[in-house]
């Protein structure tokens, strides 16, 4: 317990509990089929069909699928970045080199995650890629990310900002995920578009 909640935080909380309800639910076969279907949506992007670089990770239980995609944006030829978690919910950055250079790692009591198991490329990696695909949990009409709650993306956000870069900032969501409004905190910043099973959806910048 926290004892002094953020604005904004208890809402998050229970909208995070709420999707991760409606994720557990979801089958293998559902699994299989969105995994695909984000693949192929996501490779009609522009942004990521000429990236020289992709900031990417890979989907963990009933996350969206992102290994297709993964692996065919290597056959691409594209260098593809994987998170690793550090102790202080910073991310350092590897190459993904195939499944096989994938480790399952399990950080303290959370979730295990597959990390990449080769050289570790030090936390500003990411500010060298074109496009940033980011985890999350729902998304708003504004562009608004509700993440896992680690703030490890607010993170590389304020990285990017930090070094002046504007990769495009794409998230990966199912459907029911894309919400009219997320709770939101000062730190927080819009992403570009969001990926789904059905499609693509870009958020205009606040005029
Ligand atoms: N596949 C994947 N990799 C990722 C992330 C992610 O969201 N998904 N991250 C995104 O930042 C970073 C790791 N951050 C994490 C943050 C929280 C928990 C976690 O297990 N949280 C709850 C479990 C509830 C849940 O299922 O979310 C816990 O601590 O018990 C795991 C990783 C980097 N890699
Ligand atoms: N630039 C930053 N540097 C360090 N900590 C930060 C930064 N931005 C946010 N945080 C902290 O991260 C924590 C989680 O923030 P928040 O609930 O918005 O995470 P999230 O966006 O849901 O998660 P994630 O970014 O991992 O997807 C908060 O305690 C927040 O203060």
């Amino acid at each position: 317990m926290r004892p002094i909640a953020r604005p904004g935080e208890p809402d998050k909380r229970s909208l995070r509990r709420e999707i991760l309800a409606v994720r557990n639910r979801l089958t293998a076969d559902d699994l299989r089929e969105t995994s695909a279907a984000l693949a192929a949506r996501a490779l009609e992007l522009p942004e990521l069909a000429r990236a020289g670089t992709v900031a990417a990770y890979v989907s963990v239980g009933s996350e969206p699928g992102t290994l297709a995609l993964l692996d065919t944006l290597r056959a691409r030829g594209v260098r593809v970045l994987l998170p690793v978690l550090l102790p202080d919910n910073d991310l350092d950055w590897g190459r993904y080199e195939g499944q096989d250079s994938l480790a399952r790692v399990r950080h303290g009591g959370r979730m295990a995650l597959s990390e990449p198991a080769g050289e570790r490329l030090g936390p500003d990696t990411v500010t060298a890629a074109d496009a940033v695909l980011l985890p999350g949990l729902a998304v708003d009409a504004r562009g608004m990310r509700l993440g896992r709650g680690g703030g490890s993306y607010d993170r590389v956000l304020a990285r990017l900002e930090r070094a002046g870069v504007r990769p495009a900032l794409v998230v990966l969501l199912y459907d029911a995920e894309v919400v009219e409004r997320v709770p939101e905190e000062p730190h927080d910043r819009p992403v570009h578009a969001v990926v789904t099973p059905s499609g693509v959806r870009r958020f205009r910048p606040e005029a």
